[in-house]
């Protein structure tokens, strides 16, 4: 048997296995069965922690449809409350500083990144206002902040029909990686709405990486200049950022319960 917790950050949740104390050879197959939520545990990502060389733990994720990605905002700060202390965290995406604060943690989550080839976008294109529109959505922004996103500013965002737009944008030639949607909406200064279509999990209650590369999109745009609240669905995180600096992401963490599993059977 093993062991695992579930934990989650607003509402995007995660089954987290600690691959320090347990050996699990984790294929895409595997992952996508252990997030299923009818015959699997269930969970928007997949997280194993596991030993590093340059950090005090590694960090692997993998989306529901059992996709390795580089980056999760939510887990991210899950981490310190997970391992039991403040945490250096090697990740596909770099080494991120995630620090305990009260009811969740606070991370360095780098530099984003604006070239057209690091988002990555399939051919050369402006970033801050993209040349290319789907249906009746303005166009674009498009933000690498470890993973890749498309930043819509929209005037209502209560108008948008996410299950169409959503897995339509994600795999449009445009994005060789596909790409997570963020459909936003100022509603303040310093003050956004976000709903996310995650790259590989779909609709969820809430995405870090999305709340950080929309606030930094909304500041590069002169929308705002910062800290920025970022209403999702599951609640509210605080994203700071200054051009040329990186990124300082700030919100709750929760651990649900710990269970076991028969890892052969997935
Ligand atoms: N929920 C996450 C992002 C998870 C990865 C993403 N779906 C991708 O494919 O890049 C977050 O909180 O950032």
């Amino acid at each position: 048997m093993g062991r695992f917790s579930k934990m989650h950050g607003l509402g995007n949740d995660f089954v987290v296995i600690d691959a320090r104390a347990q050996a699990i050879d984790m294929t895409e197959a595997r992952a996508r069965a252990i997030a299923d939520r009818h015959a699997g545990i269930g969970c928007d990502q997949l997280i194993l922690i596991g030993n590093a060389a340059d950090a005090d733990v590694s960090m692997q994720i993998f989306n529901a449809d059992g996709s390795e990605v580089e980056a999760c905002g939510n887990a991210t700060r899950c981490v310190p409350l997970f391992v039991g202390r403040d945490v250096l965290i090697r990740t596909k995406a770099g080494l991120l500083d995630a620090k305990s604060v009260d009811g969740g943690a606070s991370v360095d989550m780098g530099a984003p990144r604006f070239d057209w080839d690091a988002i990555p976008l399939a051919y050369p294109m402006d970033t801050l206002t993209m040349g290319a529109s789907w249906e009746e959505l303005p166009a674009p922004a498009a933000v690498n902040v470890g993973n890749p996103h498309v930043i819509f500013f929209v005037d209502d965002l209560d108008g948008v029909n996410f299950d169409r737009l959503g897995p339509l944008i994600e795999h449009d030639p445009l994005f060789p990686a596909r790409v997570n949607v963020n459909f936003a909406q100022v509603v303040g200064d310093d003050h956004l709405r976000l709903v996310v279509w995650e790259r590989g999990a779909g609709l969820t209650r809430a995405c870090g990486t999305g709340a950080c590369a929309t606030a930094v999109a909304a500041i590069r745009r002169k929308l705002m200049t910062g800290p920025v609240t970022v209403s999702l669905p599951g609640g509210d995180l605080v994203i700071d950022w200054a051009p040329g600096g990186t990124i300082r992401m700030t919100g709750p963490a929760t651990h649900v319960f710990d269970g076991e599993a028969d890892w052969d059977r997935f």
